[in-house]
């Protein structure tokens, strides 16, 4: 863990953001950073927000007001919450991950060899390489979450957002996990990690407690999750 100077530039900051569902304001003007090239965890009990905010920062959820700025114009990286995904996809581990590909590759998604080693690297690194021919939806949850998460690094994203990615997994595979995270963040990837877990939000560089859609603290772990309460 590294202490952060105030004029490292984040790789994300955003800036009075409000995001809704309709409605319903489930973010609430929040201003944030995400410093680059460390890990930032994102805590907070269940509806708090944490996975809209990913949303937003992924792109994929347009905020109502305020402004999402990032330091690149790469696509980010985006683990979503293994519920999120189909369980009955009729594709093959090697597939799955070969997806984070398809942004380096023509039209045609034809992988190229370095595109087929990178795959096969990230499966290697999350364990799941010898299930590489297997059916997505012949895996366990954990298998499964494995290959979502190689499925991210294989992107090779500047920017790694992830939805609870060790919750209900084993120890070596939340070891394995939390390994390659640390090899991409050497790498020079920014990582943000939505987690129910907080000795992994205690392990990160930067924290950002959330709670009814408004930020309640941010900064060093130890000093955020000091305010948390046991089993938030
Ligand atoms: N697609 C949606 N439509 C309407 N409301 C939604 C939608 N997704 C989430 N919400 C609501 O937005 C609020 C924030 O949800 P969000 O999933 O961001 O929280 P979270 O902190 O990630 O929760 P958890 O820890 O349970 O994953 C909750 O009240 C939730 O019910």
């Amino acid at each position: 863990m590294r202490q952060l100077s105030d004029e490292e530039e984040p790789a994300v900051a955003v800036r009075g953001l409000t995001a809704r569902y309709g409605r319903r304001t489930v973010l609430s003007e929040l201003t944030a950073r995400f410093p680059r090239r460390r890990v930032t965890a994102l805590v907070g009990p269940n509806g708090s927000g944490k996975s809209t905010l990913l949303g937003v920062l992924a792109g994929v959820l347009p905020p109502a007001s305020g402004s999402v700025e990032r330091a690149s114009a790469r696509r980010p990286g985006f683990v979503p919450q293994r519920g999120a995904v189909p369980d009955s996809l009729p594709i093959t581990v090697r597939e799955t991950v070969a997806m984070g590909r398809w942004a380096h590759c023509g039209p045609w998604r034809r992988l190229s060899k370095r595109d087929r080693e990178v795959v096969d690297g990230c499966m290697a690194r999350l364990g799941v390489l010898d299930l590489a021919a297997r059916r997505l939806d012949a895996l366990s949850g954990g298998q499964r979450q494995r290959v979502l998460v190689a499925r991210g690094l294989a992107q090779e994203p500047d920017l790694l957002l992830l939805d609870e990615p060790a919750t209900g997994l084993d120890l070596d595979a939340r070891r394995r996990i939390a390994a390659a995270l640390e090899e991409a963040v050497a790498a020079g990837v920014t990582v943000v990690q939505a987690t129910h877990d907080l000795d992994a939000a205690a392990r990160a560089d930067h924290c950002l407690l959330l709670d009814e859609g408004r930020l309640v603290a941010e900064g060093p772990p130890a000093v955020v999750l000091a305010s948390v309460a046991p089993g938030s």
